[in-house]
């Protein structure tokens, strides 16, 4: 029997969830999904990034065999009080505090999306301040990329990931960038948007974010703009994930790619 479980809106249909096991029959030992997590200050480019990644895997002919999803830890922001809302509305609510995110729904949601389920994430509103009936779904996922601020500062959930990449852009870069999206895409005004930044974004970033850079196995410095640091990620994919590759095995999490910085 099919059954629904509801997880503060995020659906997970268990029925659907025996493991997908793919074309390629056994998977050998590589995990799958292939969980990579993204993190990096805003702006950074870190969903650019993603669909970089997204769109080489699918490029290099494997589009048949690997299906790639993208998700965004945005997805995971607590709902807000009425009093909190109105402070979003005037930039002065802390998005990138740790405590803004609901962290337990994140991990449960990223175990079950480990296991194979198939999962419907809804997708965020940055302008109401919340999750919106629009969603992703996500099944048979042979990658999943899921990008974030904080994606590495908790360690429950940093500890899921098969991969960690970290996006290093250029703070006034960022800024420049944030600007121009948030005016354009998330409907805020310029006063609005450097109150918010100076006040909390770049004092959260540098308490939160840069000191997870540690955590990753590849740091990308200007992001999608570094093709090279692109093209090598997606190589280790694909290599990773080649049938039949001598010696494929689980990747230990303490195994590093490029080098682990420290
Ligand atoms: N390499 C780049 N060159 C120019 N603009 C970029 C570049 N990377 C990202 N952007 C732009 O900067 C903004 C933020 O990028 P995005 O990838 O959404 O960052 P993040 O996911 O880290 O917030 C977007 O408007 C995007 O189009
Ligand atoms: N309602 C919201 C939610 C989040 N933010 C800001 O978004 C940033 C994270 O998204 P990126 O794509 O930039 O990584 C984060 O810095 C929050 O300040 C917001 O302004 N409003």
């Amino acid at each position: 029997m099919m059954y629904k479980m509801d997880l503060g809106r995020i659906m997970a249909f268990p029925l659907l969830n025996a493991r997908y096991e793919g074309p390629l029959g056994g998977l050998d030992k590589v995990p799958r999904p292939f969980l990579i997590g993204v993190a990096g200050g805003t702006a950074s480019g870190k969903s650019t990034v993603c669909d970089k990644i997204m769109e080489q895997l699918k490029k290099s002919g494997l589009e048949h065999h690997r299906h790639v999803t993208i998700i965004s830890q945005d997805s995971f922001y607590r709902d807000l009080t009425a009093e909190e809302h109105e402070r979003a509305k005037k930039g002065e609510h802390n998005f990138d505090h740790p405590d803004s995110f609901d962290v337990e729904l994140m991990r449960r949601t990223l175990v079950d999306i480990k296991a194979g389920k198939v999962m419907e994430l809804p997708m965020y509103d940055y302008i109401a301040h919340k999750r919106t009936t629009k969603t992703t779904v996500i099944h048979c996922a042979d990658v999943v990329l899921f990008e974030g601020i904080l994606v590495f500062y908790f360690p429950e959930i940093r500890d899921l990931f098969n991969m960690r990449l970290f996006v290093d852009t250029d703070p006034d870069t960022r800024l420049s960038r944030r600007v121009l999206r948030d005016v354009e895409e998330r409907g805020r005004s310029l006063e609005q948007i450097l109150h918010q930044y100076m006040t909390l974004v770049k004092p959260a970033f540098e308490e939160f974010c840069l000191p997870t850079k540690k955590y990753a196995d590849v740091i990308i410095p200007r992001g999608a703009d570094n093709i090279v640091a692109v093209d090598l990620i997606v190589q280790h994919i694909q290599e990773l994930m080649r049938p039949n590759r001598p010696g494929r095995r689980q990747r230990n999490n303490s195994d590093s790619i490029v080098g682990r910085p420290h």
